[in-house]
């Protein structure tokens, strides 16, 4: 393991922000820590950084006890949203700065810089200023800088956070092939779930400063372990006490054992999709259906029909919940 996060508790003041949080991260992996607002991603990677220290439990980098160790002694490359550079040096003297304060050897100082400029992209760009960088290119200098020093692992806060939907996608393919190449454990800092999957190879959901569940994309998206995750996670909708993801009902003009009544209310074309509003008693439902099935259902405006959880797709009971 490349980081342990064991029994880590922190409050600000009175208030909690971390509670018993224990996290293992794979070597050469790439996690992220997601969750909603306030939920204490950004808390526990700075206590992973060292830039915070945890109330009670423990935190290991490649199985050594860094608890007590300075953010310095951790070897540990970090990334904010909105990232300090030197103004006032050019790029590639951004990415070679904590290589001259190690006093490496000149010529590998600028063996290494060209070549960490050519991985993010930014060779063409190593005379210019910061200033004179578009934002996605700033974050990109930033992680040439943090991996300039060959940290044993990468912290991102939120690193795309600051740009625009255009560049963030751009970005998070961009980190994906980097990461590929590079294989240095990474955990980034997201609460947007669909960065989260596209990006990682581990999901860490963390709400209310409790991890709620760990695992795959596939495995938080597909077997969320609780009502919570499932809605982060993506659409979810409420059919008969049960939360079911609008794509996995099944809608037809019979009834079916297990199937609730349903009137039409609206039927919306997304292109290759079809949004299907519905009322079940009193309470509204959707259902997401490919153009042919609505087609072949002919659904208008005030049609009865019936729904209920595709045979062998995950839902969740409500109750208590
Ligand atoms: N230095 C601090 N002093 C007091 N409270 C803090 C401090 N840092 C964070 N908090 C509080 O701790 C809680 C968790 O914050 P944290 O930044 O870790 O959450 P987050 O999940 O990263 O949220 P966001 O996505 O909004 O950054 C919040 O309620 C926040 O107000």
């Amino acid at each position: 393991m490349a980081i342990e996060v064991r029994d880590v508790n922190k409050s600000f003041g009175t208030t909690p922000v971390l509670r018993d949080v224990s996290i293992d991260v794979a070597s050469g992996s790439l996690t992220a820590l997601l969750g909603p607002s306030g939920g204490g991603k950004s808390t526990l990677l700075r206590v992973i950084a060292g830039l915070e220290h945890p109330d009670t439990g423990t935190v290991l980098i490649s199985g050594v006890d860094a608890t007590r160790l300075s953010p310095q002694r951790r070897n540990v490359g970090f990334v904010f949203q909105h990232y300090a550079a030197f103004k006032h040096m050019t790029v590639y003297r951004n990415v070679a700065f904590g290589l001259e304060i190690r006093k490496r050897p000149k010529a590998e100082i600028r063996k290494r810089v060209m070549e960490l400029l050519e991985l993010v992209h930014l060779e063409q760009m190593a005379d210019r200023y910061p200033s004179q960088l578009s934002g996605g290119q700033r974050q990109r200098m930033a992680l040439a800088r943090a991996l300039a020093v060959e940290p044993e692992v990468l912290l991102l806060d939120e690193p795309f956070g600051a740009l625009d939907a255009q560049v963030r996608k751009e970005l998070r393919t961009w980190l994906r092939r980097l990461h590929d190449e590079v294989h240095v454990t990474t955990v980034f800092v997201t609460h947007d779930q669909e960065e989260a999957i596209e990006v990682a190879d581990t999901i860490v959901v963390l709400a209310d400063g409790a991890v709620e569940q760990v695992g795959s994309p596939a495995d938080v998206y597909d077997n969320p372990a609780n009502p919570f995750v499932m809605r982060f996670l993506g659409p979810v909708t409420e059919i008969g006490g049960n939360l079911v993801r609008p794509h996995d009902i099944e809608i037809t003009a019979d009834p079916r054992p297990g199937s609730s009544e349903a009137t039409v209310a609206r039927v919306v074309r997304l292109g290759f999709e079809v949004r299907v509003e519905l009322q079940i008693g009193d309470r509204d439902a959707w259902v997401q259906v490919t153009r042919g099935v609505a087609e072949q259902l002919a659904l208008n405006p005030g049609d009865t029909v019936n729904v209920r959880p595709n045979p062998g797709s995950r839902s969740l009971a409500l109750t208590g919940a």
